[in-house]
């Protein structure tokens, strides 16, 4: 705004005004202090009034404009003379012409803050720029915040908590993974984001950590944040990861289960953070007076599944229940297909979309090979003699439904290896028991469906299986990401049927952005029009109805 010019300009207008001689009083108008030499306590130097203390008020904030010209300023009145500087503020002219000298530092302090400030955000942004360029971070939106150098950072920038802190080192965490760097620093500013990261990349930390930061312990009936899982069994690992990350503070960490689900009293229940199926949140919203109107966090895990399940209006509802206007919501997944991109950004404000390497890509750290097996039979050979050549446990094998998930358990469980299932037809308990056998070494081969293929984190997953061709690209994608983690190395086998060669073409092609070889016949294949593949099996049994 132009300030209108004051009656000292108009009157000093063409005049010349010794600062020189002045420098002193300037000085004192600048700091609001006495100046450098003694000042005389004259009579004539009258303790300042009202009118004077606000005049000296604005001028201290020039104070804190510009250090460099207090400086000066102080140089200039201690080489000055003084007593005969200060005799001159008993003219009202020389006192309004001083002042209109120091409007005009003033206003250079604030030219020059203000080109400070510029240069230090164009350091920032190139900064940032060189890290994401190291990290193969690619981000789009506007003001994103620059990615995290360390988690040093997160105690210099972001006042972290020390038992936070402390809790990283315990578990092993010595630098932030890449997507970690970028989403941790855009989620602790307050900003939304859209996050796809590959598969064992460390997204789970990338949410709680600033989650734990952003929200305090609080008291009964008040959910601060909520996790979105689409299987329980994801559900249930991040709710341990949480306590874990958490411990030493009294978060309430809540798993929902069937009982809570169903029976949960969330009035008298101390309960921060909440960790959920969709189904499971939505029926407690509905029936249980489950209230989420002061969540301030809310994740969707896997969102890509989350709203491909056909759970789009559940999402939909538990969003809107998350009605507190300062809420911060996050989608994180390996996959993050355009269509749900565009569905996510319906619901999210001035969001951030974070990539690390390539979009819909398998990591890096996974050998893949694609065997061709001929027939449901000849999988069957295929598989026993690679066990028989080279069992390096733990190892995950994928089938396309529960059905064949038995038949296969049947085919080797008397064969000399440990081996178990998971599928939707266990209960909650057998399932859980299957995970940690794994987990444990208890067992060494574990066939499952794709109930397992999405966020759980086996670290020691040498080789994954996948004894019926997935049914897509990204379901490939998560299924071979139960390998490979965590900068570990792993194998990816995919069994593929005469059936399944018009389908292969996905998948080669997810292969050859990994860097791994493929005929060039595969890739060649014509483009399908359908992108999902599903196809009737025959059973999995050796003894066919030929023998
Ligand atoms: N900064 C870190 N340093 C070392 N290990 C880490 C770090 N962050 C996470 N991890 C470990 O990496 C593994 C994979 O992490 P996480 O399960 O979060 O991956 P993800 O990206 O969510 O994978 P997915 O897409 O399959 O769900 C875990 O075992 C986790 O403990």
């Amino acid at each position: 705004m132009e300030e209108k010019p004051s009656l000292s300009s108009a009157l000093f207008a063409g005049t010349r005004f010794d600062r020189k001689r002045f420098a002193g009083d300037i000085a004192r108008f600048r700091t609001g202090a006495q100046p450098a030499a003694p000042a005389p306590t004259t009579p004539d130097a009258a303790p300042p009034g009202p009118e004077k203390k606000r005049k000296r008020k604005s001028k201290a904030n020039a104070k804190k404009n510009s250090k460099k010209k207090k400086k000066r300023a102080d140089g200039a009145a201690s080489a000055s003379d003084a007593v005969e500087g200060f005799s001159v503020f008993k003219g009202a002219e020389a006192k309004e012409a001083a002042e209109e000298s120091v409007e005009v530092e003033v206003r250079e302090d604030e030219d020059s803050a203000v080109v400070r400030r510029r240069k230090e955000a164009e350091r920032e942004i190139e900064r940032a720029a060189i890290l994401r360029k190291r990290y193969d971070i690619h981000i789009s939106g506007h003001n994103v915040p620059a990615p995290l150098e360390s988690f040093e950072e997160l105690v210099s920038r972001y006042d972290c908590d020390s038992y936070l802190v402390g809790n990283l080192s315990k578990l092993g965490f010595q630098e932030p993974t890449p997507i970690q760097r970028q989403a941790i620093s855009i989620l602790l500013s307050g900003r939304e984001c859209f996050a796809c990261a590959p598969t064992g990349s460390g997204k789970t930390l990338a949410f709680l950590l600033p989650m734990l930061m952003k929200i305090k312990p609080g008291s009964k009936g008040c959910v601060k944040a909520v996790i979105l899982c689409p299987t329980r069994e994801l559900a249930a690992q991040t709710t341990r990861e949480c306590k874990k990350l958490a411990k030493g503070r009294k978060f309430g960490v809540k798993l929902m289960t069937k009982d809570l689900s169903q029976d949960g009293n969330f009035k008298d229940m101390h309960c921060d953070i909440l960790v959920s199926t969709p189904l499971r949140l939505d029926h407690a919203i509905r029936k249980r007076d489950l209230d989420l109107s002061r969540v301030e966090y809310l994740v969707l895990d896997e969102s890509d599944k989350l709203f491909e399940l056909g759970f789009v209006e559940v999402i939909d509802s538990i969003v809107k229940a998350c009605s507190n206007p300062s809420i911060i919501r996050s989608l994180f997944s390996a996959t993050l297909p355009e269509t749900i991109e565009a569905l996510a950004r319906t619901i999210m404000h001035d969001a951030v979309r974070i990539i690390v390497g390539r979009k819909n890509s398998a990591s890096s750290m996974i050998k893949q090979r694609l065997i061709f097996a001929g027939t449901e039979r000849g999988k069957l050979i295929a598989l026993r003699q690679s066990f028989a050549e080279s069992l390096n446990p733990p190892v995950l094998v994928f089938v396309q439904s529960k059905e064949r998930a038995k038949e296969l358990y049947r085919e080797l469980v008397y064969d000399d290896i440990r081996v178990d299932v998971i599928h939707g037809d266990l209960t909650e308990e057998q399932r859980q028991d299957a995970v940690d056998n794994l987990r444990a070494g208890k067992s060494w081969v574990l066939i499952a469906t794709e109930v397992l293929a999405r966020g759980m984190d086996f670290k020691g997953v040498n080789c994954v299986i996948n004894y019926d061709f997935p049914e897509s690209a990204s379901a490939y994608i998560h299924r071979i990401g139960r390998s490979g983690r965590a900068g570990r190395s792993g194998e990816a086998i995919t069994f593929f049927t005469e059936e399944d060669k018009p389908f292969l073409r996905n998948i080669a092609n997810v292969l050859v952005s990994s860097g791994c070889e493929v005929p060039s016949w595969m890739v060649a294949l014509p483009k399908l029009k359908s992108r999902k593949h599903r196809v009737d099996r025959d059973r999995i049994s050796f003894l066919t109805d030929e023998d």
